[in-house]
């Protein structure tokens, strides 16, 4: 079956300036190198990694939202990487996105229902009679009841927040939403509720989810596969279960190292690596030989930007 979303060797390079008053400069920085990755239909992907690794570039890229300096975006086994602003519109009722800070994504001014109906809007599609309606609806699947179409955003909590970003990105139906750390800023119970409200949906809608996110422990109640990112590439992939119990590239090992256990008695011993081993380990692991075992690692070393 074709996939729903498949990223073909994406790149991108930003510019930055370089300070330096009248010998400002620009120098390239390779963000994303080289990344590959498929989201079959239905399933969730898991994407993982430290802050900086690339992945919100790698979730905006696939929405086109960030241009590609190389590589391609297929949506429903469709070449959308160079498709023109008029072209490209069906294609964006096809794919939606959810970030974290759902607060500044929400128009202060608007009412509830006007949010969610805003894309049908744009999208000329029915009446606004109709928009709003669809609107209510939406907000009632999210777990929000209608009464809320008439409040605001500022009216609301951080979940029942995350829960209206959830019903205006799926009012279109999409095939794929990128959700990118959409339970980071929420408190654990509330956490736990939007993840059951992304399952329910997902199930519901047939969606397919590419899930952004550093906290392991969602992920792995969350979804079916996981690519794990450093330093802009895909060091590895595997079903989640898989990830969890053998991962193979020690740099997935040292991020899981580092999830927190509460019970001291089932603490595991930390292992911390430098980026040079993490490298090291890096090109060999297509062939699946090679790997460093963790206990080759030298001790006393420690990996700063995943802790
Ligand atoms: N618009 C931009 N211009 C220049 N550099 C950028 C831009 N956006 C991201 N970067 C850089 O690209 C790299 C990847 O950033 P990105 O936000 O994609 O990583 P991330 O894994 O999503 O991190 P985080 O979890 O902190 O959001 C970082 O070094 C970042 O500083």
């Amino acid at each position: 079956m074709t996939p729903a979303l498949e990223l073909r060797n994406l790149s991108k390079t930003y510019q930055l300036r370089q300070s330096g008053g009248f010998f400002a400069r620009t120098v390239d920085h390779l963000a994303v190198n080289n990344v590959s990755l498929t989201l079959p239909r239905n399933q969730i992907l898991g994407l993982v990694g430290e802050s900086g690794s690339g992945k919100t570039t790698t979730g905006m890229m696939a929405m086109r939202l960030v241009e590609p300096s190389a590589g391609q975006i297929f949506v429903d086994g469709t070449d959308i990487t160079a498709l023109g602003h008029a072209a490209l519109k069906p294609y964006r009722r096809k794919m939606q996105v959810v970030f974290q800070d759902s607060y500044s994504a929400l128009d202060p001014m608007m009412t509830l229902a006007q949010i969610v109906a805003e894309p049908l809007h744009i999208h000329g599609l029915g009446s606004v009679a109709d928009q709003t309606a669809q609107a209510l609806d939406m907000l009632v699947k999210t777990g929000l009841d209608r009464t809320y179409g008439n409040r605001y955003p500022h009216e609301l909590s951080g979940g029942q927040r995350q829960r209206v970003a959830i019903a205006r990105a799926l009012i279109l139906r999409p095939s794929v939403l990128v959700a990118d750390e959409p339970t980071s800023a929420l408190d654990v119970s509330v956490k736990a509720q939007i993840i059951n409200l992304l399952l329910d949906l997902q199930a519901e809608m047939g969606l397919s989810i590419l899930f952004i996110s550093h906290d392991l422990s969602v992920v792995r109640s969350l979804t079916d596969k996981v690519a794990v990112m450093f330093q802009g590439r895909i060091v590895e992939e595997a079903a989640t279960e898989t990830i969890f119990t053998d991962a193979r590239h020690p740099y997935t090992r040292s991020l899981l190292d580092a999830i927190p256990v509460l019970n001291p008695r089932a603490r595991r011993p930390r292992t911390f690596l430098t980026r040079a081993q993490i490298e090291a380990a890096t090109p060999r692991l297509s062939g699946q030989d090679g790997v460093p075992e963790l206990h080759e690692i030298a001790p006393g070393h420690r990996l700063e930007a995943i802790r």
